[in-house]
């Protein structure tokens, strides 16, 4: 078994011991600024700093660690990561994906992801509105697989837990999400390839987490995806205002409170 695989086991085991859990049912990740989402899935009965865990790349802001809370959802065990490790941090796609290997090794078979993203269809998204993902197109020139363990992604996020969201949330709009590596914002000229290559959000995440939820662990079976993309701006040149981070994360938490309200319906199916 790969050392990456390895330290999920012990991430897991480490976070069975310290959370007083045998096995969780569903992982929810959390983009920066979306507390409020955490709080709309329930009182946590543990939190748990991911640099307390075997594994987890340090914080990219000195005292700023990942966290994990594990919640009762609706009669689930979840696990709710607060932030996240991105590739343009320079760990390496493992430390990218170590938080979806841990929860699968932890029991997990339902993982939702949500990130803030930049919008690319201005003409029918609103900055403010999460969108569902669709799809995805992996454009960070990485992954976090190797070897010939081949991996089906006609159906990396699962139609039944879209068709449920869309249920619990008639007025979502969904959209193929194009992953790229930053950390810088594109330049409009690759904002319009993006748009002809059919995406309609770009962020800096997502993509290789929900590769490693489709392929498993040697010893646990691929989770179902869900994802969310939270517009928290216009990408470059489609609008005249130039991107502020600051203003992007201001939208990010305005409209978490929202979003939580939708996990919460959702996690415990
Ligand atoms: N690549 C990329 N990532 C983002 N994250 C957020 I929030 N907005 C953007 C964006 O416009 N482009």
């Amino acid at each position: 078994m790969s050392d990456a695989f390895v330290r999920a086991a012990e991430a897991a085991q480490a976070l069975r011991e310290r959370a007083g859990v045998a096995s969780f049912d569903a992982a929810v990740v959390l983009g920066s600024g979306w507390v409020p989402a955490a709080d709309a899935l329930g009182t946590p009965s543990a939190e748990i700093a991911v640099t307390d865990l075997p594994g987890f790349a340090p914080p990219a802001v000195a005292g700023h660690a990942g966290r994990i809370r594990v919640v009762e959802c609706g009669g689930r065990h979840v696990l709710v990561f607060l932030g996240r490790t991105h590739l343009y941090e320079g760990h390496g796609t493992d430390a990218v994906v170590h938080g979806v290997r841990t929860a699968l090794a932890a029991g997990v078979r339902t993982v939702v992801l949500t990130n803030a993203a930049g919008g690319l269809r201005p003409e029918t998204q609103r900055v403010g509105e999460p969108v569902l993902i669709s799809d995805h197109i992996n454009l960070t020139g990485d992954h976090p697989l190797t070897g010939a363990t081949f991996v089906d992604m006609s159906e990396a996020y699962s139609a039944r837990l879209r068709d449920l969201a869309r249920t619990a949330d008639p007025s979502l709009a969904e959209g193929v999400y194009a992953a790229l590596r930053g950390p810088t914002y594109e330049t409009p000229a690759e904002i319009r390839m993006l748009r002809t290559l059919g995406a309609d959000l770009v962020g800096m995440s997502t993509a290789l987490e929900t590769i490693a939820a489709r392929r498993g662990l040697p010893d646990a079976e691929p989770a179902e995806v869900l994802a969310f993309s939270l517009v928290t701006n216009v990408a470059a040149g489609l609008s005249d205002r130039h991107l502020d981070h600051a203003e992007v994360l201001a939208e990010g938490r305005a409209a978490a409170a929202r979003m939580g309200a939708l996990l919460a319906t959702l996690v415990p199916k």
